[in-house]
């Protein structure tokens, strides 16, 4: 199912948003409410195929701080409800791959390189969807004992290999959206839904 192909998003004045933005984003693609109805629902999946296991989940900065602390407290509240803990530790990468709103290929990780506190673990990155190749790689290395990709958006990209995501939040077509912690040059990440940028702010910021 195509979530959304042709979805124009929600009008500006339907849902509260930081005043300064107003002239700069466009719509409210996905409000901040569907994505923790999302999240939620994501933590379910994990809370069943992860039952016994301790995760270790390995947060991709900046852009996935959001949907990653959202996530493990669901995880908690339905461990809490269910009176079955998952024990989640949670350790961050930085990934810097985007000027202005072109991703620049080249994935360059800032921040710790050695991510041998995953060897034997059951590691969950979670992420925003960026290309997962890469880091995926490198986490290999470590040999962790499984790995799943929890993302909050998978792009559908024209040569899009079979999906590297094992939980996807929302397959959206190739746009470029921001909120919720996803950055337009560092800008937007105050902003609590999924907006598309308007062409006013995608100028406004441009570095
Ligand atoms: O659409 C996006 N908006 C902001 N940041 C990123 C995006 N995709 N990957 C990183």
């Amino acid at each position: 199912m195509k979530d959304f192909d042709d979805w124009p998003g929600y009008s500006l004045d339907l849902f509260t948003y930081p005043e300064h933005y107003h002239d700069d984003i466009e719509n409210i693609y996905i409000p901040h409410g569907v994505i923790m109805n999302r999240t939620e629902r994501l933590a379910h999946y994990i809370m069943d195929d992860f039952r016994d296991d301790n995760i270790m989940v390995l947060c991709v900065l900046k852009g996935g701080y959001k949907f990653c602390a959202d996530l493990v407290e669901f995880i908690k509240i339905l461990g809490r409800n269910s009176n079955k803990y998952l024990e989640t530790r949670v350790e961050f990468i930085r990934l810097k791959s985007y000027l202005n709103d072109q991703s620049t290929e080249d994935l360059h990780i800032i921040g710790c390189q050695d991510l041998s506190f995953l060897r034997g673990k059951v590691c969950a990155i979670v992420d925003t969807g960026k290309t997962m190749k890469a880091l995926l790689k490198h986490v290999e290395t470590f040999e962790p004992k499984m790995v799943k990709v929890a993302g909050l958006l998978v792009k559908r990209l024209p040569n899009m290999a079979e999906s590297l995501t094992d939980y996807v939040g929302f397959e959206i077509p190739n746009r470029f959206v921001v909120g919720y912690a996803l950055d337009y040059n560092e800008y937007f990440r105050d902003l609590n839904h999924i907006c598309v940028l308007s062409r006013t702010g995608k100028m406004k910021y441009k570095i």
